[in-house]
């Protein structure tokens, strides 16, 4: 007979503009849980067999965001572990009503720090023109739904990533592994 899998409750997800940290911190508070890390972005690139600048390029933005609400969906529903959303990944409105009730952490942070932490990623596609105008665009536009999905919001701009993942635990108040 096969031991029943212990009972996590549902995964913590972390959501917050490109910069706040979400892929770092989810990692560490992986770690800490004793839980697995589902990071959409990368989940994406299995699914579609290349990077994402690639997919912009080759596929544009509407099909990315096609593929990342279905990973967003399979990482929430289908693992109890902690989920690294893609900063844009709030933009759906399907995505939103699965965040609804669930543990979710928006990490903020201000937007001198973002930019240099991520300005000059060519990774991230809609920040490779201008990366400080777009950044403060997109997170005008996104800050309502971070806040809307989020249960608590960290401010990470003054935390090392260790700092923030304690901080997102204090916020569930959830114990270490
Ligand atoms: N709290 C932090 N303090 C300093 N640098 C950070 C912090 N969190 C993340 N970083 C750095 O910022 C960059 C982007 O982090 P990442 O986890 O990829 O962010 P996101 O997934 O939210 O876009 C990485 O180089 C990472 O090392
Ligand atoms: O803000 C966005 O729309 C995006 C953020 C990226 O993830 P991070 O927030 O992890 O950088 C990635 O999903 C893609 O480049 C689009
Ligand atoms: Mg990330």
């Amino acid at each position: 007979m096969t031991a029943a899998a212990p009972d996590h409750g549902p995964a913590v997800v972390l959501v917050g503009p490109p910069g706040s940290g979400k892929s770092t911190v989810g990692t560490l508070l992986a770690e800490r849980l004793g839980r697995t890390l589902r990071d959409t972005d990368r989940d994406i690139e299995e699914t579609a067999g290349k990077a994402i600048p690639e997919i912009f390029l080759e596929d544009g933005e509407p099909r990315f965001r096609e593929l990342e609400a279905a990973a967003v969906h399979a990482a929430v529903t289908g693992h109890d572990g902690v989920v690294a959303l893609g900063g844009g990944a709030v933009l759906d409105p399907g995505t939103r009503a699965l965040l609804a009730g669930r543990p979710v952490v928006f990490l903020d942070v201000a937007h001198g720090e973002a930019v240099r932490r991520v300005g000059l990623d060519a990774a991230r596609p809609l920040l490779a023109m201008n990366p400080r105008q777009q950044w403060r665009t997109l997170m005008e536009q996104r800050r309502p739904f971070y806040t809307e999905v989020a249960r608590a919001v960290v401010q990470t701009a003054d935390l090392t990533p260790g700092e923030v993942a304690q901080a997102v635990l204090d916020a569930l108040e959830l114990t270490t592994a």
